[in-house]
C-alpha cells in the first residue's frame, strides 16, 4: 500500500542525489505528498523547509501596508500551465518570477497596474533597463510562454530583482520605513515563490547562492524561522578546481587556474576575491547564518559521502526532515562510465537515471604546488568550520 504523508521522491537527474560544486547545496527533488515538486535546475544549496507559508504571508502582509496582497505564485516546471486554486494561480514552468507591487510602484507600460511585475532574467540577460521594467500581467505571461527569460527566485540584492523597485520608491515614506518594506517585501516575495504547504507536506527551496549571500539570513528567517536548512560541502579546493572547469565549459578563453587563483601584485597570496575560492570559505559563510539560526536548524551534507555512500547521506537527510527512511541502498547503484552512482529507477520512470553531463566532469590537470598552497590556506579555515559544525569532514 501507497504510504501517505511527505517522502522524499526520486525524480529527475536532480533528484536524490545532490550535487555541491556551489559548495551548499542539496539537489534533492521532493514529493508534496504524491504531488512532485519540480525544483530548479541549478544545484541546491539551502534547503528551506517552511511549515506554512500561507500563514508567514499573510502576517508578513499584514505588517507591512505596502504588501496587500501576493496573489500569484510561479513554480518551475514542465509546460507553461496555469492552474487555479483557493485564488491563488500557480503557472508551472513559468521560467519566471513575478512580485506584485501593491500599491504599484509606477512603471511603464503598467496597463494593469494592479498586476504589475518586476522582472529579472537568469543570469542577467535583460539588460539593466529592462530589468528595472515592471511588466504586466500579460506580458510576464507572454514571457513565460515564449520560454525567453528564465527567472529564479533569488535573495540577493541585485537592482530590479525583488521588491519594491528602487527607482520609484514613494517619496511620503521614511527611509526606515521604506528599508523595512524592501525587507518585507523580499521576504514575502520569496513565500509567494513558495507553493502552498498543506497539511503533511513540507516545502523545499534550493539555491545555492543562498548560503554566501549576506542578506539571506536574515530574509529567510523574516520568512520563517521555523525553516531547516541543509547544506552540502565538499572539499573546498576540489570545489574551486570544480568551479574552475565549469566556467571554463562556458568560456575556453579563460585564463589558468593558478592565475585566478593568485593575487597579481603577490604570487603567494591567495586571490580570496576570486569566488571559486571565496565561497570555499564556509566558517565565514555560516557565521553569517549562524547570527539567525541555531546550529541545530542546519544538516551539513558531506559532497564526498554523498558520492561513496549516497544512501547513507540521504538517510541523514531524512531523518533530519523527520521523514520516513524511503530512500535506502536498493535505490542506488555505481555506473563505472559515469563513475558516480546514479538512480536505478527514479519515480516515474522505469529506466535508471544519473545526473547529467554537466556533473562529474573531468578536471582539468592544476600543478601539485599550486593544489598544495590552496590546501594551506584552506586547513586553518577548514578546521575552524569543523568547530563550529562539530562534524570533521575530513579534507586535509
Ligand atoms: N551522483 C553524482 N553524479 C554526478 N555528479 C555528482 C554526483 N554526486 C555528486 N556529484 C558532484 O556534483 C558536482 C556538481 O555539483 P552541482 O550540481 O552543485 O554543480 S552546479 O553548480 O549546480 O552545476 C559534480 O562536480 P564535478 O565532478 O566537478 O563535475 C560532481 O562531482
Amino acid at each position: 500500500m501507497e504510504e501517505s504523508g511527505p517522502k522524499l521522491a526520486l525524480m529527475g537527474p536532480k533528484l536524490a542525489l545532490i550535487s555541491h560544486r556551489s559548495s551548499s547545496s542539496i539537489s534533492i527533488s521532493i514529493s508534496i505528498s504524491s504531488r512532485p515538486l519540480p525544483l530548479s535546475a541549478v544545484s541546491l544549496l539551502v534547503l528551506l523547509v517552511a511549515p506554512d507559508q500561507s500563514r508567514c504571508m499573510q502576517s508578513v502582509t499584514r505588517r507591512n501596508p505596502l504588501i496587500q496582497q501576493i496573489p500569484f505564485r510561479f513554480q518551475q516546471a514542465g509546460s507553461l500551465k496555469r492552474t487555479k486554486q483557493r485564488n491563488t494561480t500557480t503557472f508551472q514552468n513559468l521560467s519566471v518570477f513575478g512580485i506584485l507591487c501593491s500599491p504599484p510602484v509606477s512603471c511603464a507600460p503598467a496597463a494593469n497596474a494592479a498586476q504589475t511585475f518586476l522582472v529579472k532574467s537568469r543570469g542577467g540577460a535583460l539588460s539593466a533597463a529592462r530589468q528595472r521594467t515592471c511588466w504586466t500581467w500579460n506580458q510576464v505571461c507572454k514571457v513565460g510562454s515564449e520560454r525567453r527569460s528564465f527567472i529564479r527566485p533569488s535573495l540577493t540584492d541585485q537592482p530590479g530583482s525583488l521588491g519594491p523597485d528602487r527607482h520609484h520608491r514613494p517619496a511620503e515614506d521614511g527611509e526606515e520605513a521604506w528599508k523595512s518594506a524592501q525587507g518585507s517585501f523580499k521576504a514575502a516575495a520569496l513565500a509567494s515563490l513558495m507553493p502552498r504547504t498543506l497539511e503533511g507536506q513540507i516545502t523545499m527551496e534550493k539555491t545555492p547562492s543562498y548560503f554566501i549571500t549576506k542578506e539571506a539570513p536574515r530574509r529567510v528567517h523574516a520568512m520563517s524561522r521555523h525553516t531547516k536548512l541543509i547544506v552540502v560541502v565538499r572539499d573546498p579546493v576540489t570545489r574551486a578546481v570544480s568551479d574552475y572547469t565549469q566556467t571554463l565549459s562556458k568560456s575556453p578563453g579563460l585564463p589558468s587556474f593558478q592565475n585566478l587563483a593568485f593575487r597579481n601584485d603577490s604570487a603567494a597570496l591567495i586571490d580570496t576575491s576570486w569566488s571559486a575560492v571565496r565561497i570555499g570559505i564556509y566558517a565565514k559563510h555560516l557565521e553569517n547564518w549562524l547570527r539567525y539560526f541555531p546550529l541545530s536548524r542546519f544538516l551539513f551534507v558531506s559532497g564526498e559521502r554523498l558520492v561513496t555512500d549516497p544512501a547513507g547521506e540521504m538517510g541523514r537527510v531524512q531523518d533530519f526532515l523527520g521523514l520516513k527512511r524511503v530512500v535506502t541502498d536498493k535505490h542506488f547503484y555505481f555506473n563505472q562510465t559515469k563513475g558516480f552512482p546514479c538512480l536505478k529507477k527514479p519515480e516515474g520512470s522505469s529506466r535508471p537515471r544519473c545526473l547529467g553531463k554537466s556533473k562529474g566532469r573531468p578536471h582539468p590537470q592544476i600543478p601539485t604546488e599550486v593544489l598544495l598552497r590552496l590546501r594551506n590556506f584552506y586547513r586553518p579555515l577548514n578546521l575552524k568550520f569543523y568547530q563550529m559544525t562539530g562534524q570533521d569532514f575530513g579534507w586535509s
